[in-house]
């Protein structure tokens, strides 16, 4: 028989991080847009995982400031690349989306720059680059200063009837 020790399940919470926007960057509020389903990423706003908050800029382009938590841990001490990539396929999907643009995501491709220390903030910018026919091309930057930890070309597809 197994007893459970007192730090078992009992992982403690890292503190608060400051997750504010730059100036002029007004708050976006993503479930108001595409609903409650962003959980993966964005549902866990005070927990070890993923802290995310979205932004957009004067000329309406989405901006992430997210933080990556200890159990995104991929190589010791830094970042998973599905942890990186899960952030970019959300916010580069969700850039469509707030560009007027009902898709999911068709194709995703990440380059890994430099590895990402964890309990770090950084940022995702992102352009919606092209739009035809049903094809938006979204291009994103995962960065902090001049450091950039990677790079992502997003190919979202509409979705008829939406
Ligand atoms: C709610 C807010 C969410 C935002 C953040 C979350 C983003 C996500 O994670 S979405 C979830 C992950 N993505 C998915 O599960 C998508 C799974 N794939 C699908 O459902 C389908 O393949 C889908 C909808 C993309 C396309 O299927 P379908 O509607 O039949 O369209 P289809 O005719 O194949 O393709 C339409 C066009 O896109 C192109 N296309 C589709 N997929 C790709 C691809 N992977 N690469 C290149 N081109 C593609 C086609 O060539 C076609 O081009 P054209 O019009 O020039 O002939």
């Amino acid at each position: 028989m197994s007893e459970t020790s007192p730090q078992q399940g009992a992982e403690s919470i890292c503190p608060p991080v400051d997750l504010s926007g730059d100036a002029g960057w007004v708050p976006f509020d993503a479930p108001s847009l595409v609903g409650e389903s962003l959980r993966f990423v964005s549902g866990e706003p005070d927990g070890n995982r993923f802290r995310v908050r979205y932004y957009r800029d004067s000329e309406q382009h989405l901006h992430a400031r997210i933080w990556f938590g200890p159990e995104t841990e991929g190589p010791p001490g830094h970042a998973h690349g599905g942890a990186v990539s899960a952030v970019m396929d959300e916010a580069l999907g969700l850039a469509a989306w707030a560009a007027g643009y009902p898709i999911v995501v068709g194709n995703l491709n990440i380059s890994f720059r430099t590895m990402l220390p964890l309990q770090k903030v950084v940022t995702v910018e992102s352009r919606v680059v092209s739009a035809q026919g049903r094809k938006v091309m979204v291009h994103g930057r995962l960065f902090c200063g001049d450091a950039v930890y990677a790079e992502g070309e997003c190919l979202c597809i509409t979705l008829p009837g939406r």
